[in-house]
C-alpha cells in the first residue's frame, strides 16, 4: 500500500482558502489556490495531500449537503479536476475527508424529510421518531451526533444509505481520481459499513487508501485486512508533545514499545498508523510546546518513529493556533502564501531521509536506551538498521551504551564516525545514525549537494566528529576529583552501600522513588533498564535541589535468570520457597545493571552496563529449603536467596563478579568511573 511509505500534508480547504465559515451560495474558485501550491509542497517532498471536507456544506464541512457537488465557496468540481490533476502531476496523491457518519440539515435527503415527513422515501436513511420533536421544531425528532442535531446521524444499516455512499464514493474516483478517504469519526461507524467500502474500493482502484480518524482504544478493531489500512494514532500524538513538555521521553518511547516493539505483545506491529503532530481539531505544536526549542526534535521524532507522518498546513514553518472552547477557527487560517523558514527546511531534510530509509518506513521498533531527557531506539529491517538518538534537554549529553558501537552516519550532520560505547548529542537534537554507511548509497545524493553547500562547516563537523571517536576517555584531563564531588546511591540495598563503603567511596544514600516499570524481556536489558530508570530519578532530584554542583549517581538494579524466567525479589514465603526449588542443583544466571550519572557542575554524561554471572547450586532437600526460608534471608533479595548469608553452603560455584551478585560490581564500577573522575 503506498500510504504506507508515504509523507501527508494537511490542508483544511474552507479555512485555507480563505471562504466563509457559513455557506453564503456564492461560487468562488477559491480551490484554484492549490495550483499556487503545488511547486512549495512537492519542493518539500510530501507525496500525499489530505484535503479536509469540501463537499458543498452548511457550514464547517461536516455537515454535508450534497456529496457529489464541491462546495460553491471553493467553487466548481471543474475546478477540482484541474487540481487534482495538477497535484498528481507533481507526484502527490489526493486522499479526502470522507464524512459518512452524519450529513448537516441541508442535505438533499433529509430536506425531503422535512418537507414530507413519513411519506419521503428518504425516512429510513436516518433515526427518525414522528412522535417526537427536534429542538429546531420539525416536527419530528431525529438522531444527531454525539448530541450536535446540526449533524444528523445516517442509518448506515440501511442498505439503501450504503449504495448511495460507494456510489458517490465511485462517482469521486471516476471524476477525480482521488487516491483515497480518510473517514471521519470512524470510530462511530458501523462495522459491516467499513468491511463494504474496503472491498467496494478495493473493487475499483486496488490501491485506494482508507485511513479512519480514531482517537483511543483498540484500533486493529477497525486497521485490518477486512476494513481500514490505518487510523490517526492519538496515543503518540498525546505522548509526543507531552513526552517534551515534563520532560519524560519515557511516556513517547513507553506508547512506541507497546505499539510497535520487539515482543509478540505489542500490539500494533507491522501496522502503519498516522501519526502528526497536530491537526485541524487541536491546538498547534507551536502553541502546546513549553519550550519552541522542542520543535526540533519533536519533528525529529515524528519523521523517524513508525507510521505515516502527516504535517498540518503551516505547522512545517512553526505557526501557532489555540484551540478555542468553542470554536476552530483559530487552527485553520488562511496564508496568502507559505513562509517556509529554518524549521520547514529541517523537516524538508526529514522527509527526504524518511524517503530513502527502509528501516524508517518499514522498520520494527525497539528501545535501546531510555532516560527523562533522553531516547534512543533502533529501526531495523533486513537491509537497514538506524539508531534514532533523540535529545530534548538544551545542554549537550553524551550517552553511554553498550550498544552504542560501529561505524555510523549521521545524516542530519552528514558526518561519519565509530562509535565505542558513547554517543554525544547536541542540545534539542535528533541524530538519525545509519549502520554500515556503506551499503547505503541512497543517502548520497542529498549529502553530497548538502556538503557542497555547508563546505567549511561540515568539515569542522566531521573533525570533531573523529576526534572525538579515537579520543581516549581517560580522566587525565579532567579536574574534577572524587573528593570534589558527592556520590549518591540511588539505591535502598544495604548490601550496596557496604560495597561502595569497603572501595573507599564516600555516599550519601538516596533511593530512588520511581515507579519501576519493565518494557524488554532480556535479563540484560531489564537491569539497565531499571538501573537507568532508579538513576534518572535520583539525579533529577539531585539537580533539582543542587543547582550548579558536581555529583555523581549510582543507580543499580539484580535480578536472577534461571532456566529463562526472570526472578525478581519474591512476594511471600510461597514465591520463595519456589524459587529455590527451582534453583537447586543445576546453575543459574545473575544480571547487575548498573547507570552511572556524572554531572559535573554544567554537563551531564550516562554509562549504563551489566555484569552477569553463573551460579551453580547443590542439591537441596525440602528440609534444608525449610531451614533457609527460616532465615529470613530470602525477601529482600532476588532470586530468594544471598550468596553472601546462609545461602553460600549450597552454592557450588561461580563463575564471574562476586560482588555483582551480591548487589553492585564494584571493579567493574571503578574501572567505569576511573574515565570520568580522578581518584
Ligand atoms: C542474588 C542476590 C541478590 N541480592 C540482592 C541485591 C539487591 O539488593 C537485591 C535485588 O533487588 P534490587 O531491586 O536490585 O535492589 P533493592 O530493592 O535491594 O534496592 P533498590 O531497588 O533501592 O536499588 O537482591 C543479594 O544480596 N545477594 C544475592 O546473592
Amino acid at each position: 500500500m503506498w500510504a504506507y511509505h508515504s509523507i501527508f500534508y494537511q490542508i483544511y480547504p474552507i479555512g485555507f482558502c480563505g471562504a466563509p465559515v457559513h455557506n453564503d451560495g456564492q461560487t468562488v474558485p477559491r480551490i484554484r489556490k492549490l495550483l499556487d501550491w503545488t511547486d512549495y509542497l512537492s519542493d518539500l517532498g510530501v507525496d500525499s495531500i489530505l484535503l479536509n471536507p469540501i463537499f458543498e456544506s452548511d457550514n464547517h464541512g461536516y455537515d454535508t449537503r450534497d456529496f457529489r457537488k464541491l462546495d460553491c465557496r471553493l467553487g466548481t468540481n471543474d475546478d477540482f479536476v484541474e487540481v487534482c490533476q495538477a497535484l498528481h502531476s507533481h507526484g502527490i496523491r489526493v486522499v479526502l475527508d470522507g464524512v459518512f457518519n452524519h450529513v448537516g440539515r441541508g442535505f438533499w435527503a433529509f430536506r425531503d424529510v422535512q418537507e414530507k415527513k413519513w411519506d419521503s422515501p428518504y425516512k429510513d436513511w436516518f433515526y427518525i421518531n414522528f412522535d417526537g420533536d427536534s429542538g429546531y421544531h420539525d416536527g419530528f425528532w431525529y438522531e444527531g451526533w454525539e448530541g450536535h442535531y446540526e449533524l444528523v446521524k445516517l442509518n448506515l444499516q440501511n442498505p439503501a444509505v450504503v449504495d448511495y455512499l460507494l456510489d458517490c464514493v465511485k462517482y469521486w474516483i471516476d471524476t477525480f481520481d482521488i487516491d483515497g478517504l480518510r473517514l471521519d469519526v470512524a470510530y462511530s461507524l458501523d462495522h459491516n459499513f467499513m468491511r463494504r467500502l474496503r472491498s467496494f474500493v478495493s473493487g475499483i482502484k486496488p490501491d485506494f487508501a482508507l485511513i479512519g480518524e480514531v482517537l483511543f482504544g483498540d484500533y486493529n478493531q477497525i486497521v485490518n485486512d477486512d476494513m481500514l489500512h490505518s487510523c490517526t494514532n492519538y496515543e503518540c500524538y498525546k505522548g509526543l508533545f507531552s513526552s517534551f513538555n515534563d520532560m519524560n521521553l519515557f511516556e513517547i518511547a513507553h506508547s512506541l514499545n507497546r505499539q510497535f516493539g520487539p515482543e509478540q505483545w505489542c500490539i500494533y506491529r507491522g501496522k502503519h498508523l498516522m501519526t502528526f503532530v497536530d491537526n485541524h481539531d487541536v491546538t498547534r505544536i507551536a502553541s502546546i510546546l513549553k519550550q519552541k526549542e522542542h520543535l526540533y526534535p519533536v519533528y525529529g521524532t515524528l519523521m523517524t518513529m513508525p507510521g505515516i507522518p502527516c504535517i498540518y498546513y503551516g505547522s512545517e514553518w512553526g505557526e501557532e493556533g489555540m484551540k478555542a472552547p468553542d470554536n476552530d477557527y483559530a487552527l485553520r487560517p488562511c496564508f496568502d502564501a507559505p513562509k517556509p523558514n529554518e524549521l520547514t527546511s529541517y523537516i524538508k531534510k526529514l522527509i527526504s531521509f524518511r524517503q530513502k530509509s527502509d528501516a524508517l518506513c518499514n522498520g520494527s521498533y525497539r528501545n535501546v536506551m531510555i532516560t527523562n531527557r533522553q531516547l534512543i531506539f533502533e529501526r531495523r529491517t533486513d537491509r537497514e538498521q538506524i539508531f534514532v538518538a533523540i535529545n530534548a534537554e538544551g545542554t549537550e549529553f553524551t550517552a553511554n551504551h553498550g550498544e552504542l558501537q560501529g561505524e555510523v552516519r549521521d545524516l542530519a550532520a552528514d558526518t561519519r564516525f565509530t562509535m565505542n560505547g558513547q554517543l554525544t548529542m547536541k542540545p534539542y537534537s535528533v541524530q538519525i545514525l545509519v549502520f554500515d554507511p556503506d551499503s547505503h548509497p541512497e543517502y548520497d545524493t542529498v549529502t553530497q549537494k548538502e556538503a557542497e553547500q555547508k563546505g567549511e562547516e561540515r568539515n569542522i563537523e566531521c573533525k570533531t566528529a573523529e576526534s572525538y571517536a579515537s579520543s581516549d576517555c581517560t580522566a587525565q584531563n579532567t579536574t574534577l576529583s572524587l573528593a570534589d564531588l558527592t556520590v549518591v546511591l540511588g539505591s535502598a540495598s544495604p548490601r550496596r552501600t557496604e560495597l561502595l563503603t569497603q572501595a573507599g567511596i564516600p555516599h550519601v544514600v538516596c533511593p530512588s522513588s520511581c515507579e519501576e516499570y519493565i518494557t524488554s524481556s532480556r535479563p540484560e536489558d531489564v537491569v539497565q533498564e531499571l538501573a537507568e530508570q532508579k538513576a534518572q530519578n535520583v539525579y533529577t532530584d539531585r539537580l533539582a535541589s543542587h543547582p550548579g554542583e558536581p555529583f555523581l549517581v549510582i543507580g543499580s538494579d539484580t535480578v536472577v535468570s534461571n532456566n529463562g524466567k526472570i526472578l525478581g525479589k519474591p512476594s511471600g514465603e510461597e514465591e520463595a520457597r519456589h524459587m529455590i526449588q527451582s534453583l537447586q542443583d543445576h546453575t543459574h544466571q545473575v544480571y547487575t545493571g548498573v547507570s552511572l550519572i556524572f554531572h559535573d557542575g554544567a554537563d551531564t554524561k550516562t554509562n549504563t552496563f551489566f555484569e552477569k554471572s553463573d551460579v551453580d547450586v547443590y542439591p537441596m532437600t525440602n528440609t534444608e529449603i525449610d531451614s533457609y526460608l527460616a532465615t529470613g534471608e530470602p525477601y529482600d533479595k532476588a532470586g530468594a536467596y544471598g550468596i553472601q548469608g546462609a545461602f553460600a553452603i549450597y552454592v557450588r560455584g561461580i563463575h564471574g563478579d562476586y560482588n555483582a551478585i551480591v548487589g553492585l560490581p564494584i571493579a567493574r564500577i571503578y574501572q567505569e568511573l576511573k574515565k570520568w573522575i580522578r581518584f
